[in-house]
């Protein structure tokens, strides 16, 4: 059976391309890293993949904001070929292709406008920023899924617990509404919660960045373009579990991700 082909980006500060690429393989993918030099001169392309993921790490230093620089070479860079890189990603998902973008990626795809997508495409709606605590955060937190949303990741899940690492992950809306807009077709698609409500919080340090509306994951209308900041590809065995020793029965929770993804590119792309 045909595997889907996983674009694993790296380079000018991704950090997490290795682990990323490990839990698409166990997910039944077939990932390759790619490092986004190779992208940009066109030696490699995007069409020739069914998952493009924007692992997590330290874009270009983080300066001018993560991952600002490089959702500019996204928007505006020209290839050799004549045809902008932007104009690629369109076709790309025009083809049907998933877009995964997790932390620093999540970062990059509200910043070049994939997020939240739809009849904003290519505009800057939402933004994540400096987290409220004023420092880098390095925690596990609990997650609940959106269960209105269409996010074709998240399929089949319900409550999540995983890792975060940033120091701008803080959640905002441009106004009031793009909120609405954003709430009321089910795009927000992962909230942290309290552990004991199990309800969304601004309450730190389970919102560790205090995000508005507890965001932690956006998805577009289709649902084929997912970002979250938690990390779920550092969960893709049970002895990543802080507590692995004492709890029973661990669901492999981050895996799920990847493998919702897999599953979907081969029962609908290949
Ligand atoms: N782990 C990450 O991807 C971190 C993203 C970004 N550099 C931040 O600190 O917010």
């Amino acid at each position: 059976m045909k595997k889907p082909r996983v674009l694993v980006l790296w380079g000018y500060g991704i950090n997490c391309e290795v682990e990323t690429s490990y839990a698409f393989k166990l997910a039944g993918g077939d990932p390759e890293i790619v490092h986004l030099s190779e992208i940009f001169s066109g030696e490699k392309n995007l069409l020739d993949y069914q998952i493009i993921c924007f692992p997590g790490g330290f874009l270009d230093g983080d300066h001018l904001g993560s991952a600002q620089a490089c959702a500019h070479r996204f928007k505006h860079l020209k290839l050799k070929d004549g045809t902008y890189l932007w104009e690629k990603l369109m076709i790309f998902l025009k083809k049907g292709g998933l877009i995964l973008g997790i932390c620093n990626g999540f970062q990059l795809l509200v910043k070049m406008g994939l997020l939240p997508g739809g009849k904003y495409l290519g505009e800057r709606k939402v933004t994540l920023t400096y987290n409220d605590s004023g420092k880098f955060e390095d925690r596990w937190v609990y997650l609940k899924v959106n269960p209105q949303t269409k996010c074709i990741f998240l399929e089949g899940l319900d409550e999540l617990y995983l890792p975060v690492r940033h120091g701008e992950g803080k959640f905002i809306p441009q106004d009031e509404k793009v909120l609405e807009e954003i709430k009321s077709q089910g795009l927000i698609a992962l909230q942290y919660i309290h552990p004991e409500t199990r309800k969304p919080t601004l309450e730190y340090p389970y919102n560790p960045n205090g995000a508005v509306e507890a965001v932690a994951g956006l998805t577009d209308p289709t649902g084929r373009i997912f970002g979250l900041m938690p990390h779920p590809e550092a969960f893709n065995h049970f002895t990543n579990h802080p507590r692995w020793t004492r709890e029973k029965n661990l669901t492999v929770a981050g895996l799920e991700i990847f493998k919702n993804a897999v599953n979907w590119v081969k029962a609908n792309l290949l």
